[in-house]
């Protein structure tokens, strides 16, 4: 069975919505890159369309000075919200999330929001995460799900396993990597099974229960088409978010919220 997305959207629209209400001006994103290919150009092109329909001033910077980039758009007044796409070419993702303003970290990279995540407060967490737990809320209870993700980086699993283990949400988490041991025994053993590495259709039914919810986080690009990290045939046994149409639409429209959170907050933090 597919997970059917649309009412998640729909009430981050209407966040949105009230922020707008509330904001009476439009606020203005920055999306900064230093590779346009790949999945960076489908998502950046996806915020465009998004930041359209939600009425968002938007530009994409093409650089090969990230540092000097986003130190400009740090203290410009124009500017509500910075997104650095990720992976970076010309250097270490860390570098850009040291300099960059957190009350403009609209995708919470910065180690100030990644922090006050670890406190269970989600202000500017990942939105690829948010859009995950999100989905999970509409779908089942948490409390006390044993939870499988698969996969460990800085804006996907580390943050997202956080997220399901805070108070209120109450899982279980184990995050597993490429040296897991009896990886395919974990997941088969957990309720939830979230697969955020990046390889198309990797995790198919030898990794699953009949009636697990499986969240597709992957967006490869195979031949020119979007692609996910699990199987086309896990779905006739599980729940599981479909790629295109599932995680990825969630995230951007997330991602616009923020801009708006940011935009209210004035740029403090
Ligand atoms: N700092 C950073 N954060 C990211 O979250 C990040 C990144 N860098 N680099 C690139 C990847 C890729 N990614 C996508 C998210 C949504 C869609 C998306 O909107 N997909 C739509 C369809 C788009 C289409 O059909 O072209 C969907 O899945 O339904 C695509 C790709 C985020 N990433």
């Amino acid at each position: 069975m597919k997970i059917d997305v649309l009412p998640v959207i729909e009430k981050i629209k209407k966040e949105i919505k009230e922020h707008r209400e509330k904001l009476n001006r439009k606020p203005k994103l920055i999306s900064i890159t230093d590779d346009y290919t790949g999945a960076t150009k489908a998502y950046l092109k996806s915020q465009k369309r998004i930041a359209k329909e939600y009425d968002v001033d938007f530009e994409i910077i093409e650089t090969e000075n990230l540092i000097e980039t986003i130190k400009k758009y740090n203290e410009d007044k124009n500017v509500d919200g910075i997104f650095v796409a990720r992976p970076t070419k010309t250097i270490k993702f860390i570098e850009v999330a040291k300099i960059l303003n957190p009350a403009k970290d609209v995708e919470g990279v910065t180690p100030y929001n990644m922090g006050m995540n670890f406190y269970g407060v989600e202000e500017f967490v990942p939105c690829t995460a948010e859009s995950a737990v999100k989905i999970l809320e509409q779908t089942e209870e948490l409390k006390s799900k044993k939870v499988a993700v698969i996969g460990r980086s800085i804006t996907v699993g580390k943050p997202l396993a956080i997220m399901l283990e805070n108070y209120g949400r109450d899982c279980t988490v184990n995050i597993l990597n490429s040296k897991t041991k009896n990886m395919q025994e974990i997941t088969k053993n957990s309720d939830i099974v979230i697969v955020a590495i990046g390889k198309a259709n990797y995790v198919n039914m030898d990794f699953l229960k009949e009636g697990t919810t499986v969240i597709d986080v992957g967006i490869n690009v195979v031949d020119g088409k979007l692609t996910g990290d699990v199987s086309k045939e896990v779905e006739k046994y599980c729940s599981v978010t479909p790629v295109p149409g599932g995680v990825g639409s969630v995230t951007s429209a997330i991602l616009m919220r923020n801009v708006f959170r940011a935009a209210i907050k004035g740029g403090k933090i």
